[in-house]
């Protein structure tokens, strides 16, 4: 996609001059390669150039009903648009996986409020791809692809989210008729929040209690038909709907369900971890939890989405820094750009660099799964509990920071930033709803920390620790000594680290003395606010061993001077990070007040150094104009032209005076009250 390629904000320009490395090099690295840019590029395109998506309709003035037709419709476009794509390209499951992956970014420019066919091409597909036998993979992988059908995976309950342990849609098995009865016994066992269910989809994985002779078996997925495949009607026993205006998501189609004896046939229980004979003998999975498995993989690719979010509101909140000048420094000399103001480069360089050491994180993380997944497929399962900590962890930590510094962009572009053309406001709904879809983030931190006391209980003993874990044997072997601070990169790991075993070992002890009056569980449940904070530690000592580890790795790969780039990022990463849980290392470190002046003092250099490489790295994010959707962050600079502009668009100045005025203001200013 090409650059806009009107006159360039002569700010921005004179920005950009002073750039001292080669900005396409980080655009290669944040994408994986030269040619994955090439392939972004042209795909980005490819897509956004179709003149039938009719992307000049501002759909945000439209309503609910129309919002969602129309994203229906340019969804449409886009998958004949992929499947064409997808042929010329060779059609392989490569090429499938690299559209798609490419349309991740693009689909956003297209339906800013969401997908209404997003959870067929992740989570239906990837539930039925994981979790089905062979039979049933043959059966329906080739109906999905061709979208012959259309899913959803269909798990929440307005009674139940969080405690899928708890839900309440029944699937009774008949041996005789081979079939199960599906059931939501109350109000409460509706299915409610699964997205693109209100009217897009016809089939869904339902997560039910399957109860086969007289005994409950836990919950386990079917796939079950809603809708008819000519007509769309509901079938029998199907109560179905949309769930209403949300705070953001208003086209994805979120939607209800509830079920009144719907059969469903025997193979449509998915088989590949527990199984049921015909005869409705139950045969228990290797783990319990390999049915949460689609999550687990969801959870992985929500970090590279928070990166690419932060990513993206860094971009508009810089540029728009770089050419909004206000309130002179100096009382004698002319109003600088905002960014000059030193608290304006607190709020935005930070987030530039999370948005560079959360990709680092969100690739190991990706490597990790992959390689416990193929270890899960031989038979070994040893590692999920790691996996699922980890996953849960950082898509809380990674999601919760992502809302937040959207947030501190928006307010970093003042009055304009509150205008729906600026561009924040679809990223910061996109950003606090992952805080809670896909498991809510305390409940995600309580897993971690879970695996936090298991893992400081295993240390105590003299037990062997998973890598991630092993400075818990480091605050053990201190026995009471604080961890002695040295201002070095390094010396900031092992801070946060000797502060999240610290936490960890302040809620083991809180468990351990409630112990003695309570059960285990409700000692967990009074200790619920340090295992948090502990889990939310960790997470940042997982972010920044990994930032350390891959970031040594891209210096060594990449020309010395956007090492230095990257230094200055890891850097600026670790002393806001330090910085931002000084409480939490107070307590655990010896860290002197002259070592935190130097980490503040640290920090002005950082800010400095990083003050030329900004626009670099943003620019190096590459996101085009129409990705980018954003009349404060496009890459001319041209914020003024683009604000007016874009106001001109309301629908009220479509006209000189609107109909209120004569039907009720006239009136009324007439009537002398
Ligand atoms: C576009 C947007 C789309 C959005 C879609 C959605 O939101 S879809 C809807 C998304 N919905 C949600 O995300 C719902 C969120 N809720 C959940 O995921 C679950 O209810 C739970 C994981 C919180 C608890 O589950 P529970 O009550 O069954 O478990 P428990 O607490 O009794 O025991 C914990 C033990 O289980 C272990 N373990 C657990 N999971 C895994 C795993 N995957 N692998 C391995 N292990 C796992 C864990 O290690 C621990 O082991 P320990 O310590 O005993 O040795
Ligand atoms: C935009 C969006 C899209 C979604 N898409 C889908 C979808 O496609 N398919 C689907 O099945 N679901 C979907 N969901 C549902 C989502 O997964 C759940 O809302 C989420 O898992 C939280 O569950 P809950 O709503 O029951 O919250 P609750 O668990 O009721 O949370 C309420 C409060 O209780 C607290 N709480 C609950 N349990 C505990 C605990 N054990 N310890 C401490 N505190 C606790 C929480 O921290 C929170 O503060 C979606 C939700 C949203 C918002």
């Amino acid at each position: 996609m090409s650059k806009n390629l009107s006159i360039v904000n002569k700010d921005l320009k004179e920005e950009r001059d002073k750039i001292n490395f080669n900005v396409e090099e980080f655009t290669n690295w944040f994408y994986g390669g030269a040619e994955k840019v090439k392939e972004k590029k042209y795909i980005e395109n490819y897509f956004l150039s179709d003149k039938d998506l009719n992307l000049e309709l501002d759909t945000s003035y439209l309503s609910y009903k129309d919002k969602y037709e129309e994203a229906v419709r340019r969804s449409i476009v886009v998958y004949k648009k992929l499947y064409k794509l997808h042929n010329e390209m060779g059609g392989t499951h490569e090429d499938f996986v690299k559209i798609m992956e490419n349309l991740r970014f693009t689909m956003g420019a297209i339906n800013p409020e969401g997908n209404p066919f997003v959870l067929h091409f992740s989570m239906f597909a990837l539930t039925i791809m994981n979790m089905t036998n062979d039979e049933q993979k043959a059966e329906w992988l080739p109906r999905i692809f061709n979208c012959n059908i259309l899913g959803t995976y269909a798990q929440t309950e307005l009674g139940h989210g969080t405690y899928i342990q708890r839900l309440e849609t029944t699937a009774t098995y008949d041996p005789k008729t081979k079939e199960f009865t599906l059931n939501s016994p109350t109000l409460t066992s509706y299915k409610w929040w699964p997205g693109n269910l209100g009217h897009t989809v016809d089939h869904a994985i339902v997560m039910a209690q399957l109860y086969s002779q007289g005994k409950c078996h836990g919950i386990q997925p079917f796939i079950v038909q809603l809708r008819d495949s000519e007509t769309h009607k509901p079938l029998p026993g199907i109560d179905i709907g949309d769930i209403g205006n949300k705070v953001g998501f208003q086209t994805v189609n979120n939607g209800f369900l509830g079920f009144k004896n719907v059969k469903v046939p025997y193979k449509n229980m998915l088989m590949k971890n527990s199984k049921l004979l015909e005869d409705g003998t139950f045969i228990k999975p290797k783990n319990a939890k390999l049915n949460y498995g689609t999550m687990v993989i969801i959870r992985v690719h929500m970090i590279i989405d928070a990166a690419c979010r932060i990513a993206k509101a860094t971009t508009i909140a810089l540029r728009y820094s770089l050419v909004r000048r206000q309130s002179p420094i100096n009382p004698n000399e002319i109003e600088p750009k905002i960014i000059e103001h030193i608290t304006q480069q607190n709020k935005i360089f930070p987030g530039i660099a999370k948005a560079v050491v959360f990709k680092c994180m969100a690739d190991y993380l990706t490597k990790l799964h992959l390689s416990i997944t193929q270890e899960g497929n031989t038979g070994n399962l040893a590692r999920m509990p790691e996996l699922h900590a980890l996953s849960c962890c950082l898509k809380a930590v990674c999601t919760n920071e992502d809302a937040k510094t959207v947030e501190v962009c928006r307010l970093s572009c003042g009055g304009h930033g509150f205008l729906r053309s600026a561009g924040l406001d679809d990223v910061y709904r996109n950003s606090t709803a992952a805080q809670t879809y896909e498991g809510e983030n305390t409940v995600m931190l309580l897993q971690a920390a879970r695996f936090l006391i298991k893992s400081f209980n295993e240390a105590r003993n003299g037990g062997s620790l998973t890598e991630g874990v092993k400075y818990l044997f480091d605050f053990i072997g201190r026995n009471g000594k604080r961890e002695i601070f040295d201002n070095s990169i390094n010396g900031i790991l092992r801070a946060i680290q000797a502060a999240a075993a610290g936490r960890t070992y302040i809620a083991w002890k809180h468990i351990e003395d409630d112990k003695r009056h309570n059960s285990i569980e409700v000692a967990t449940n009074l200790a619920g606010v340090h295992l948090t904070k502990a889990a939310e530690l960790h997470g940042y000592v997982c972010l920044l061993q990994v930032g350390i580890e891959e970031i040594e790795k891209i210096i060594r790969n990449v020309s010395p001077a956007l090492g230095l780039v990257f230094k200055n990022i890891l850097e600026l990463f670790a002393v806001d990070l330090i910085l931002n849980k000084i409480g939490d290392v107070i307590q655990h470190v010896d860290i002197s007040n002259e070592d935190i002046e130097k980490l503040e003092k640290q920090m002005e250099t950082l800010f400095k150094f990083f003050r030329t490489s900004a626009i670099g790295v943003v620019d190096g994010f590459d996101f085009s104009d129409p990705i980018i959707d954003s009349t404060l962050g496009s890459y001319d600079g041209n914020v003024y032209e683009n604000l007016i502009n874009a106001a001109r668009k309301s629908p009220l100045n479509q006209e000189d005076v609107n109909r209120t005025f004569h039907l009720y203001i006239k009136p009324f200013m007439k009537s002398n009250l």
